[in-house]
């Protein structure tokens, strides 16, 4: 009686979910949603489990999240994955740090391609060790002609050095003639960024309460919607995420009316 029950109960919770993510597409989605994972190793620790039970928690709420974006119409989805500072980590961390895009594209990759998912990546590749390029590599290439949404990983990616390796970038360009200083303005800047290819992010939603940017994309955040939840990453679920994105909307509604 009661597993009946619990299975109705989720049944309605379900169609309660998805008429919610219906009506939620007839409004304004926002077409670049960035988002800083955070709160892995704090879920752990509640759980006195190790903060590496934590992550892997995490990857599974990467495979949830990316679905329901992309069904909601999200065009590109960029998750922060790890910064340049997180080198500062314990040797053990990083190495199974450094596996999970391997695992999370072996076991997933199909899923991704069946959703027309594009794979992509900004951050700093070379640095990373081999098996983790090859995989993610793999996935670049194998998702390359997809025309859904842009699954874009920040990986060993840190935007001051994004910044300064720009600004070295522009300067050569200036040195070497092909550039004049008077023709350097911020849409030439924003050119040469790793994410130049890709729409500025709407909506910034950064999970388990901290209240900071962390050294990500703060060219690309200067007009973005700031959404600072407290609930832990690896329990951010459908519900969290179409919060986030109604209150977006309202507050792109208010916006409208000034
Ligand atoms: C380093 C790292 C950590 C990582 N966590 C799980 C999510 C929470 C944040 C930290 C731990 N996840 N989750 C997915 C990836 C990934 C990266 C690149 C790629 F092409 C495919 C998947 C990943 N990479």
């Amino acid at each position: 009686m009661l597993e009946k029950l619990m299975r109705k109960k989720n049944t309605v919770a379900d169609s309660v979910v998805s008429d919610r993510l219906e009506s939620l597409k007839s409004r304004n989605i926002p077409a670049h949603v960035a988002i800083i994972m955070d709160g892995n190793g704090r879920w752990a620790k509640q759980r006195n489990l190790p903060r590496i039970a934590g992550h892997h928690e995490g990857m599974k709420t990467v495979r949830k999240i990316t679905r329901i974006a992309s069904n909601l119409g999200v065009k590109v989805l960029t998750l922060y994955a790890f910064s340049t500072e997180n080198w500062k980590r314990p040797k053990l961390e990083i190495d199974f740090l450094m596996k999970l895009p391997g695992e999370f594209l072996s076991t997933y990759l199909p899923e991704l391609i069946e959703q027309n998912v594009k794979v992509e990546m900004i951050g700093n590749f070379d640095m990373l060790p081999d098996h983790t390029k090859r995989a993610i590599r793999k996935a670049m290439d194998e998702t390359e002609s997809n025309t859904g949404m842009t699954l874009n990983f920040a990986m060993n990616y840190g935007s001051r050095l994004e910044l300064v390796e720009t600004t070295k970038k522009i300067a050569a360009l200036v040195a070497d003639g092909s550039l004049k200083i008077e023709e350097i303005d911020e849409s030439l800047f924003a050119t040469h960024l790793m994410t130049a290819h890709l729409p500025e992010p709407d909506l910034l939603i950064r999970t388990s309460g901290e209240v900071r940017l962390s050294n990500f994309m703060l060219w690309q955040l200067a007009y973005a919607e700031f959404s600072f939840l407290d609930v832990l990453w690896p329990d951010f679920d459908e519900k969290c995420l179409l919060d986030a994105i109604e209150e977006f909307q309202l507050r792109k509604r208010r916006f409208g009316s000034v």
